[in-house]
């Protein structure tokens, strides 16, 4: 009988079979590198992620981001990749890697994420600054630059600023009158003073009334309120919560941060409701230099009654507008006078100086008039200096690119977020010899080209490309009025033999931790206090 042999059990076929294999194995393997060597690459990420959180763990606890995200450049370069739960993120932390971002890749890099805090705090993506890159963003934003903070705008409303200006140092001198103690002398809380300048000029010009302090023309509570709540949501915004980076969290029901989110967003909502049905009643006729009345009335002109279609209704837009405007423009600009006058106070050279060139300029026997602001030279490197030093948001505003886009030849996801640390760029040694040391003179010699408007990447406190801050100028004029006002119509003293504490508390924008008490005296004639 034949016995049947089946073909592949024999020596020869499973050799045959053998060689096979590692031929086949060697073919995919090509492959793959060739796949490997055309697939895109990404920005290394420090070692240490761990599966779900990411490199989240190494952010815990962390009292400024800033600083930890600083030493982690100094570890593993000017461009890094973060995991952070679910999203990814890219932080740069050289001017060149702000601009191969920011401006190499501005249309990419000009969204904003879609966290609890760009939610809740902007009726639900309504307040531009904080919504998706989208047509709706650019309408409003081109909107708010024709009404509010254009160049010609801002130059309109500078007598009405500058009259604000001169209402809180007729306050304050009189308070100083009434209360000085033995050696002339009135204790002040700067941040708090400085905030209700800012929120008197911003609200005089958006909704038609000064609204805090003795010759407040109505609406303080709601002011006040509005004051705190903008406070606690940039606090909020700038902590994130979990939930954002590991959706489970919410799934699960921790929503306790949420809840704090919604009461703001609540406590927002009924000013605005307020503010917006007083608007809707009476139209004022002209104001601050303007023929159509106040911002808000403005806005009612625009959208009472419609909607932008597929976007929002008229209320919702005019009230995310006026918040957005109130928000962005007060925080930055309290905490950068706050910073400002902190470093003056444990500076006391630049002090002098400032004030020496405030007698040179203007002199004691008038008051400073808007017009002397050009030829305050010294005083405008000051602010730069701070704004160096202590920018007002050191990680800039929430940045999310929304296409695909290469950095420096590394490939950047749609979706990842961008953290531009500013504060390191911006304390960079390669560029700022004595980063930490407070010389606004350098502004005057070494760096006296640098400008604010966000083409030196090197200082860019106001961010850069289509998200920069539409508000520089507006900010800009406020900042140099209160500054100047108060330190010509006012000497100013540590009441302490210690320096003044510099801790910052992290937010979206960077507060001061202790309040800044100093003591004030009356630099000039009493009468030139009480001209309007
Ligand atoms: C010292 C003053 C100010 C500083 C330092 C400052 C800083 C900033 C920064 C860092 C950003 C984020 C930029 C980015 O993501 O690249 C920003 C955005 C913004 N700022 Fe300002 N700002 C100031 C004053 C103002 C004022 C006075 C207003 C309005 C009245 C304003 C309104 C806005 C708005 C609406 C945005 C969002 C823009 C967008 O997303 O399209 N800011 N600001």
């Amino acid at each position: 009988m034949v016995e049947f042999q089946f073909p592949f059990f024999n020596p020869k076929s499973i050799t045959m079979l053998v060689f096979l294999f590692f031929i086949s194995c060697y073919y995919l393997w090509q492959k793959w590198q060739q796949y490997k060597s055309t697939e895109p690459k990404q920005a290394p990420a420090p070692p240490g992620a761990w599966p779900i959180i990411g490199h989240l763990h190494m952010l815990h606890n962390v009292k400024l981001p800033h600083h930890a995200l600083g030493a982690m450049a100094d570890k593993y370069g000017p461009l890094f990749r973060l995991q952070l739960g679910s999203r990814s993120a890219l932080v740069v932390s050289s001017w060149e890697m702000a601009k191969e971002s920011m401006c190499v890749n501005d249309a990419a890099a000009a969204s904003r994420p879609g966290v609890s805090g760009t939610k809740h705090f902007s009726y639900d993506f309504a307040a531009f600054g904080l919504a998706p890159y989208s047509p709706y963003w650019r309408e409003i934003r081109k909107v708010t630059h024709m009404e509010l903070l254009s160049n010609p705008r801002v130059d309109q409303f500078k007598n009405t600023m500058f009259g604000e200006v001169k209402t809180s140092l007729r306050e304050l001198h009189e308070t100083w009158a009434a209360q000085k103690d033995g050696s002339g002398q009135v204790e002040v809380e700067m941040k708090r003073w400085f905030g209700d300048v800012i929120v008197n000029m911003l609200l005089k010009i958006i909704i038609g009334k000064r609204c805090v302090g003795p010759n407040a023309e109505g609406g303080e509570k709601q002011a006040k309120d509005f004051q705190l709540a903008i406070r606690d949501s940039f606090h909020l915004m700038g902590q994130g919560l979990l939930r954002d980076y590991i959706p489970l969290i919410g799934r699960l029901g921790f929503n306790g941060q949420v809840k704090v989110m919604e009461n703001i967003a609540t406590r927002f909502d009924m000013v605005l409701r307020e503010w917006l049905d007083e608007h809707k009643l009476n139209r004022t006729s002209s104001c601050c230099g303007r023929k159509d009345g106040d911002f808000m009335d403005a806005l009612v002109s625009l959208y009472d009654g419609k909607e932008i279609e597929g976007y929002y209704d008229g209320d919702t837009i005019i009230k995310a507008t006026t918040l957005n405007m109130v928000a962005g423009g007060t925080e930055s600009t309290t905490v950068t006078l706050t910073w400002a006058m902190s470093l003056l106070i444990n500076n006391p050279h630049v002090l002098e100086r400032a004030q020496q060139e405030l007698d040179t300029v203007v002199g004691r026997d008038r008051q400073l008039k808007e017009s002397d602001i050009p030829n305050l030279v010294y005083l405008k490197s000051i602010i730069k200096e701070t704004m160096r030093m202590y920018p007002a948001g050191p990680l800039l505003g929430p940045r999310e690119f929304y296409k695909d886009c290469i950095v420096a030849g590394y490939f950047v996801p749609k979706g990842t977020q961008l953290i531009p640390n500013i504060w390191k760029i911006q304390t960079d040694p390669r560029v700022w010899p004595d980063p930490f040391e407070f010389k606004p003179e350098r502004f005057l010699t070494t760096h006296k080209n640098v400008d604010l408007k966000g083409n030196n990447f090197e200082l860019i406190p106001f961010g850069s490309g289509r998200r920069g801050c539409p508000g520089l100028a507006f900010g800009l004029q406020m900042v140099h009025f209160a500054l100047a006002g108060f330190l010509h119509s006012f000497d100013v003293k540590n009441p302490t033999k210690e320096p003044i504490d510099m801790s910052e508390n992290f937010g979206m924008a960077n507060e001061k931790v202790v309040p800044l008490n100093v003591s004030v005296t009356s630099r000039l004639p009493s009468h030139l206090y009480t001209i309007n």
